[in-house]
């Protein structure tokens, strides 16, 4: 799959191909619906299907500070894209220049003289151009001008989580946000993941016989909130059952957040400056502070034995 980054790394003489544009946050059900279908279209054209997207959140240039919690990094975006048989995926730098561009300026800029779309694939809610001015029906018009033609997909409505809403991105940061992984995972088709860097933490974790990677996640990731959960810990590509801390430590009265994950029965891992991933499969219990250390440690025991069963039954 190709990579570009801003309209200069397109190929000069790139052909026609199949566009879908969004922010793609998270490449959730609804996503791979969309994306998914700009592919087999691209697939009976024998041409590329390329998806747009934009870095940062476009809302974060029009209402600064606002940038949402990011359920899926960008380069994690593309490996779910790519997995999905996309060719290309163009990042647009969204400055406050481009977010300027009214919806018949990003047309002709962006999809005709760029990209030469000759299929435009959306969710029937997309927006685009300044001011979010642009819709579906407008793109129909503008591919009448221009030779290409507009294929909305329509959203499944989502199970039980969504409680009978189109699946969206939005919902999915609010379960992540209120702790309930597996609604998330209900939506995304896959359990939420953060990643980063393990760091070095207090060195407490091994005296109490849990030793817990402590991962330093990317700016505006969308962590789960605080509590232990059960799930799993990636290192390179193996998946190791893990039972997961989030919070503050309140035991030890500490101030700072921090996502820990302790990989069940793993001993003599030494897992510091890796690139590591953390999956949240479910919700054991919130962060507490115990009477004493030995009750914290006999909870934490008790946590790795569920998480042990649940990770297990996720997996049956
Ligand atoms: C399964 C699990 C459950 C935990 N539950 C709590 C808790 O309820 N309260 C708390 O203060 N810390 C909890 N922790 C976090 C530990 O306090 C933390 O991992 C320990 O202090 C080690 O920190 P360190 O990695 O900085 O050395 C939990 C950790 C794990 C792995
Ligand atoms: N089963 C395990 N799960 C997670 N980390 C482990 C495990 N075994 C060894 N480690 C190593 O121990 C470190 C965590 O130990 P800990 O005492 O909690 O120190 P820190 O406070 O620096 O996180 C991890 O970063 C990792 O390198």
């Amino acid at each position: 799959m190709q990579r570009w980054r801003g309209l200069e790394d397109i190929p000069q003489d790139w052909g026609r191909s199949v566009v879908t544009i969004g922010s793609y946050d998270g490449v959730h059900r609804g996503h791979q619906l969309i994306i998914g279908r700009a592919v087999e279209r691209a697939r009976e054209l024998g041409i590329p299907a390329v998806v747009v997207t934009f870095d940062p959140h476009p809302s974060e240039v029009v209402r600064p500070g606002s940038h949402p919690p990011l359920l899926a990094p960008h380069h994690r975006r593309a490996e779910l894209m790519a997995e999905l048989g996309v060719d290309a995926v163009l990042i647009l730098p969204f400055t406050t220049e481009f977010s300027k561009l009214s919806p018949a300026e990003f047309v002709a800029k962006v999809l005709v003289d760029k990209l030469h779309a000759r299929v435009v694939v959306e969710g029937p809610n997309f927006r685009f151009g300044h001011k979010a001015a642009g819709n579906v029906d407008f793109l129909a018009e503008q591919g009448e001008t221009y030779d290409f033609a507009v294929e909305v997909v329509d959203l499944y409505v989502s199970g039980s989580a969504g409680g009978g809403q189109p699946f969206s991105s939005t919902l999915t940061r609010r379960l992540v946000a209120e702790g309930d992984v597996r609604g998330a995972a209900e939506i995304l088709g896959r359990p939420h993941r953060v990643e980063g860097v393990v760091v070095r933490g207090a060195q407490r974790g091994r005296e109490l016989g849990f030793p817990t990677a402590n991962v330093e996640t990317l700016p505006h990731t969308a962590i789960p909130a605080d509590g232990v959960y059960a799930g799993w810990l990636y290192v390179d590509d193996e998946a190791m059952p893990a039972a997961i801390s989030v919070g503050t430590n309140p035991q030890f009265d500490g101030t700072e957040r921090t996502v820990e994950a302790y990989a069940i029965d793993r001993v003599g891992l030494d897992l510091y400056g890796l690139h590591v991933a953390v999956e949240f499969v479910a919700f054991v219990r919130g962060m507490a502070k115990f009477e004493s250390l030995d009750e914290l440690v006999a909870a934490i025991a008790d946590d790795v034995k569920q998480a042990r069963e649940l990770v297990e039954a996720s997996r049956a």
